[in-house]
Parts: structure tokens; sequence; C-alpha cells
């Protein structure tokens, strides 16, 4: 954005403008993007200048950086919004309990399913889960579109209640696995619709840590789901009671779901302009009408349809639009190769399938032991939550995959060391350094896939246009489960074949691949509003564009500084 030093001539009425924006009152805790926005604030009297209240002049409001003056975005938000955060971000606590909650089950399930489960019994179960999310991924986003975010969601719900009642119920293999399908459309639909509909709602100054909500949720569930697990190991079929909890979540997210509002986005592009007001106005509870009708403008330019025709005829288009307008490309292209590398990174293999590895490894209680591998991970996203708008998304990917490539690396290195029988089984116990060793190892890189990773491919919804946003997140989301399945129905194998050492350092490889890619194509999104980030990806990945940008940012933020302390 243009931080040019030169003072502005201030044309502020103070009675049109109430709310002390151009306040010089320096905040302590201030991030450089935050100190920005206020800046950017006390920059908006030349562009309101010209315009009457109420009446919105397109070519005014459009006259900012990247063609866009969006001010509403520089007031303060409304607590409202981490409530509805954490509301619609139930979603990712049952995303988090069901896919969790398998790994302490697959331990106790025995022999209950009328036969003693193999290892491919336990990859199919698992993968089940993640086909059904795949197909819920793939039709969510055009639900979504169709349907309105909120429905979706309560789809979700539904289909989540049912598929646990199915579980609870499964006195065989397929029943079992059919019940963990179902569940996984559940969870498909809800891994989409719940940060679509997040970074909808999002200011952009905290997009970033809105959509970790929802992340730091799914990690939530999981802790949840290994808790129960733990609690209910030695319980009579307590594996039944494992899957069956998860109705608590859902059951509460429908409930929770009346109060919550529908998307502005939505709700305008179904012309429902004064709801969409309302919602606005209660998020950004201080700012002027006309800030809020220019957001709304926006926010029209932005999901105007294009399109004319039949359905099919607008699906070909959007299709059309997604993969031969350059900037849609370029951020399908980023949105699913994040995701892809999110869970080719090999992550779920220890969430789903962490208390198996310790029994293996012979730690003596391999559910508890489980419980650190989500703990870690759950900390780890609170951490994220707390750096991502301050550093950024770049750096904060590019430092993380190299924590998690050596942490890899040492835990291909101690398997390799583990002692084990005659038989081939490791025989060394939960004592032995080694054992420690793949412990130690496998918290770090949860703790480096928990603070990059684990949160970034989730705020794939700001790299695209209204126009395509349903179909090109849904394609990401589908690229996550698709390389989630892969995962999840070939760990236990590959660790037959090609041994632990093999299969962790094909996952480091795999990691190694992932940062190159994203050294040369990863650019910095922070502080770009959903609709400026199409102009970044434009003419190419904007990376070196979005780094002079950052730059400017932190300099400009260096240069108030100054002219505070010396004001002072
Ligand atoms: O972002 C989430 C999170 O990292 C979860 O812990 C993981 O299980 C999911 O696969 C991932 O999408």
């Amino acid at each position: 954005m243009d931080l040019g030093r030169q003072k502005s001539p201030s044309f502020v009425d103070n009675e049109a403008f109430p709310h002390d924006v151009q306040s010089s009152h320096e905040n302590p805790f201030e991030t450089p993007l935050e100190l920005e926005s206020r800046e950017k604030a006390s920059k908006k009297s030349v562009d309101v200048a010209n315009v009457d209240e109420g009446v919105i002049n397109p070519e005014l409001s459009l006259s900012g950086h990247h063609g866009f003056n969006d001010t509403v975005e520089c007031q303060p938000v409304s607590k409202r919004i981490w409530a509805l955060a954490a509301s619609a971000g139930i979603g990712g606590l049952l995303f988090g309990y069901d896919t969790g909650v398998i790994s302490g089950a697959l331990v106790v399930i025995g022999n209950s399913l009328g036969k003693t489960i193999t290892d491919g019994d336990k990859e199919y179960i698992t993968s089940s889960t993640s086909l059904g999310a795949l197909i819920g991924g793939i039709t969510a986003g055009a639900l979504a579109d169709f349907l309105g975010r909120k429905p979706v969601i309560a789809i979700a719900s539904i289909i989540v209640i049912i598929g646990s009642i199915v579980q609870v119920t499964a006195h065989s293999l397929w029943h079992m696995i059919g019940g963990r399908f179902v569940i996984g459309i559940g969870v498909g639909l809800a891994s989409l619709i719940v940060p679509l509909y997040l970074s909808e709602l999002a200011p952009s100054k905290i997009r970033g840590r809105l959509v970790i909500v929802y992340v730091f949720l799914i990690t939530l569930g999981q802790v949840i789901a290994y808790g129960i697990d733990t609690a209910f190991e030695h319980v009579k079929h307590g594996w039944r009671w494992m899957v069956g909890l998860a109705i608590v979540p859902a059951f509460f997210q429908l409930v929770i779901l009346v109060w919550l509002p529908e998307s502005p986005r939505l709700l305008i592009k179904k012309e429902k302009a004064e709801k969409a007001y309302n919602t606005l106005a209660s998020i950004y509870p201080t700012a002027h009408p006309y800030e809020i009708q220019t957001k709304l403008h926006l926010i029209q330019e932005g999901v105007r349809d294009p399109f004319s025709g039949t359905r099919l005829q607008k699906v070909m288009k959007t299709l059309k639009e997604l993969y031969f307008v350059p900037s849609n490309f370029r951020a399908l292209i980023l949105a699913c190769s994040l995701q892809a590398l999110q869970q080719l990174s090999g992550f779920n293999s220890l969430m789903y399938f962490s208390s198996t590895i310790f029994q293996t490894v012979g730690f003596d209680n391999p559910t508890a032991t489980g419980l650190i591998i989500a703990g870690t991970n759950f900390v780890f996203t609170i951490a994220a939550f707390s750096v991502i708008d301050r550093f950024g998304r770049r750096l904060l990917l590019l430092v993380t995959l190299l924590g998690m490539i050596a942490a890899l690396i040492v835990c291909a290195v101690a398997f390799h060391f583990l002692p084990r029988d005659k038989n081939g089984n490791f025989s060394a116990g939960q004592s032995n350094p080694w054992a420690i060793v793949i412990l130690i190892s496998m918290i770090v890189y949860v703790a480096s896939y928990a603070s990059g990773l684990g949160n970034l491919p989730w705020q794939q919804s700001e790299l695209f246009p209204m126009s395509v946003r349903g179909l090109g997140t849904g394609m990401a989301t589908a690229v996550n489960w698709a390389s989630n399945l892969a995962i999840g129905a070939t760990f236990l194998t590959l660790m037959n074949k090609i041994t632990p050492t093999g299969t962790f350092a094909l996952y480091g490889g795999l990691c190694a691949a992932g940062w190159v890619m994203s050294y040369f194509c990863y650019p910095e999104f922070a502080d770009y509003t959903i609709e400026e980030i199409s102009i970044l990806l434009k003419d190419g990945f904007g990376v070196k564009e979005s780094m002079e940008h950052l730059r400017r940012v932190r300099q400009e933020h260096a240069w108030s500084r100054e002219d505070n302390q010396t004001k002072a």
C-alpha cells in the first residue's frame, strides 16, 4: 500500500465521523499491521471529502491502493466477531473430534466388530472418513453457493449425528466403515464451509487470526478426542462411547446456528442488502454509514454474477473463469498445493495412528502418549494465532517447514537405531534413549507443523474472488482430503514395507519439495483485503511485490514510532 510519508490534507468532518479514527493514541500492543490500519484511517479524509453522505460514488470508492478504498476496514471491530468465530468454529471442533477419536478407538476396538482387526482394516476404517470428507468437501462449495453458508453448516452437523449413531451401533467391520464414511461427509462439509464463512465475515486485519480460531477448535477437538480416548480406554465397549460422543458438539452447533448471521457476501449475492448492512454494522459498530455502504458496494463489485444462462452453463463458465483467468488459476495452484503439502507432510499419520505407533515402539500407555501429540498441536496452534498477522504467513511457513524437515530426519534416524527382537518387532521399551528421541522429534515436528502448515492452507478463501470462491475452495479442500486419504490409507503399509525410517524420510522429502515451491511461489498475503489479493496475483505470484509491501509497512512503522517519540 502506498504509505508515502507526506501528510494528507485533512477534510474530515468530525461531526460526521465522531469516532476518533485519527487518534494518535499509541497502543503498546499494536502490531505493525494494526498500526498501518490506523494510519490508513487517518488518510481517509481525502477520499471521503467529496462524497455526499449515503451516496456512493463508485469511482471515488474504488480509488485507493489497487483501486480500493475500504475505510471501514480501519474501524474498530466489535468483540462480537470473536463470539461468532467461536460459535461457527464448533464445526472445527466436530472435524477435530471425529478425526482424532479414531486413534485411541483403533487400539481398543479388539474383536468387537466380529473379527480381530488387522492393519489393513485399520487403514480402511481411517480412510473411509477421508473418502467421505473428500466427497463432502467437493460438494460443499456448490451447496454453499446454492443454499447459503448457514444451511450447509446445519447439514454438516446433522450428517455427523447420523454418522455417530451408525458407528455406535456397529457390530461388523463394514458397518463401522459405513459409519466412518458418513461422518466423513459431515466433516468434509464443515471443513470447507466454516473457514469460508469466517473469512467472509472477517475484517482483513484479523482475518488470519479468525480463521486460526477455526483451526484452533479443530485441534481442541482432537485433544478432547484423545482425552476421551484415554478416559474410556479401559471401559468395556469404551470405543462406542468414544465415537458416540461426537453427537454432543454436533447438536450444540445446530442449536447455536440460530443466532449466527448469514455471510454478508452471500446476502448481497442474494440481493438482501439490508440484512448485509445490519451484519456489517454489528461487526463495525462505530463505522459511519457511508463507510459501511462503501464496503457493501465493494462486496457487490466482488460478487456480481458475471455469468448468465442455465445452471450448467454457469458452472462451466465458472470453471473457465477459474482455470483461464490467470489470477484465479494462480490462486488455485497456491490453495491446492498448500492443502496437498499440509497432508503429504504426513502429520495425520500421527494424528490417526500415534497410539498404534507408540504401542509398536513399546510405550506402556500409548493412548496417553498420543495425547502429547494432540496437545502439542493444540498449544502451537495458539502460538500461531498470536504471530500470524505479526510475522506474516510466508515467513511463518518457510521457517516452520524447516523445523518439520529437521525433526522428520531425526525421527527417521532414531527409528533406524531402535532395537528390534529376532522377529523384527521393536523390543526396547519406552525407556530406551532412541524411543525418547522419537517422541521428542515427533513433538518438535508437530509443534512446527501446528505453527505454520497446520493453519495456513485454511486461509484459502482469501485467495479467490467471490465469483469462483465456492469452486476454488471446494477444489482445494478436495485436494486436502484426497491427500489425507492417500496418507491414511498407506501409512501402516509404508511402515511395514519401507520401514519407519523410510516412511518418515519420505515425508521429510515431501516437506523439502514443499519448501522449495513455497519459497518461489507463496507471497505474503497479510493485510491485503480479499479484493486486493486477486490484483496481487494478476501478473505473477506477487512474491516480490508482497515482500516489498511488507518492507514498506515495517519501515513506515519505524518512522511512525520515531514521529511519536519526537512528538512525545
Ligand atoms: O489444519 C488441520 C489441523 O492441523 C488438524 O490437526 C489436522 O488433523 C487436519 O488435517 C488439518 O487440516
